[in-house]
């Protein structure tokens, strides 16, 4: 797919989930868990051990799934960004604005989504190439926060990410998120130990419901 095709799917998807420290192991019953419950745009974080094995497991096993976005997180340099597009990741997203990291993926054609926490950030990201912004971290900045920025803003598209979950999901759609970003809200550690990947299928259910009910 194209990177606007790319980017139109997480868009449309609407929540990005964060895998960060899911063992390669348990990914994949992870991966099938979200994707059971909705969500369709997974995010293996680079500081996970194996996180480019587990991306190339998930980018294989879902390769003929057109409605599934396979991407990588906290990528940190381009180096990384290398690795993880080589791995089979469709998109990038880092908790900062790296332009090294922007630029590799602008080569590929690959969607790139760095970390802002201000107005300026924000304006030099998409600038420099960004195709979306990570609004990070999105809880403590808060919905209104987003709002105050989408007034001068409103061509940028921006995913909040950083505590949202099924309590603040909405509020953050209706304050201009194009979608949301969750890791701790969506990712049991305990129910994986205990392999009742089925509790990560109910949190996934209702982080997407509590964003399409704002949409
Ligand atoms: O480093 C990155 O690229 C990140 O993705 C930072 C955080 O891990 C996510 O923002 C998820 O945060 P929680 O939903 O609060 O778990």
């Amino acid at each position: 797919m194209s990177t606007h095709e790319d980017l139109q799917q997480l868009v449309d998807s609407g929540v990005i989930a964060v895998l960060r420290g899911v063992e390669r192991d348990d990914v994949v019953d992870v991966a099938d868990a979200l994707i059971e419950g909705g969500v369709t745009t997974l995010e293996v974080t680079a500081d996970t051990p194996g996180a480019m094995d587990s991306i190339s497991d998930l980018a294989d096993r879902y390769a003929d799934r057109d409605d599934v976005l396979v991407g990588a997180g906290t990528v940190l340099d381009a180096e990384t960004a290398r690795a993880a597009l080589l791995a089979g990741a469709e998109f990038v997203v880092s908790p900062s604005t790296h332009e090294d990291v922007i630029e590799m993926c602008n080569r590929y054609g690959a969607v790139v989504a760095p970390g802002v926490a201000t107005p300026t950030e924000a304006v030099e990201a998409y600038q420099a190439g960004a195709d979306v912004l990570k609004l990070f971290p999105a809880s403590d900045l808060g919905p209104s926060f987003l709002s105050s920025v989408k007034g001068p803003l409103g061509q940028v598209p921006i995913v909040p990410t950083g505590g949202v979950g099924p309590d603040n999901a909405g509020e953050f759609i209706e304050a201009g998120a194009v979608a949301v970003g969750a890791g701790g809200s969506l990712i049991d550690d305990e129910a994986i130990a205990a392999g009742d990947f089925g509790v990560l299928t109910e949190n996934a259910e209702e982080l997407v419901a509590a964003v399409e009910d704002a949409k």
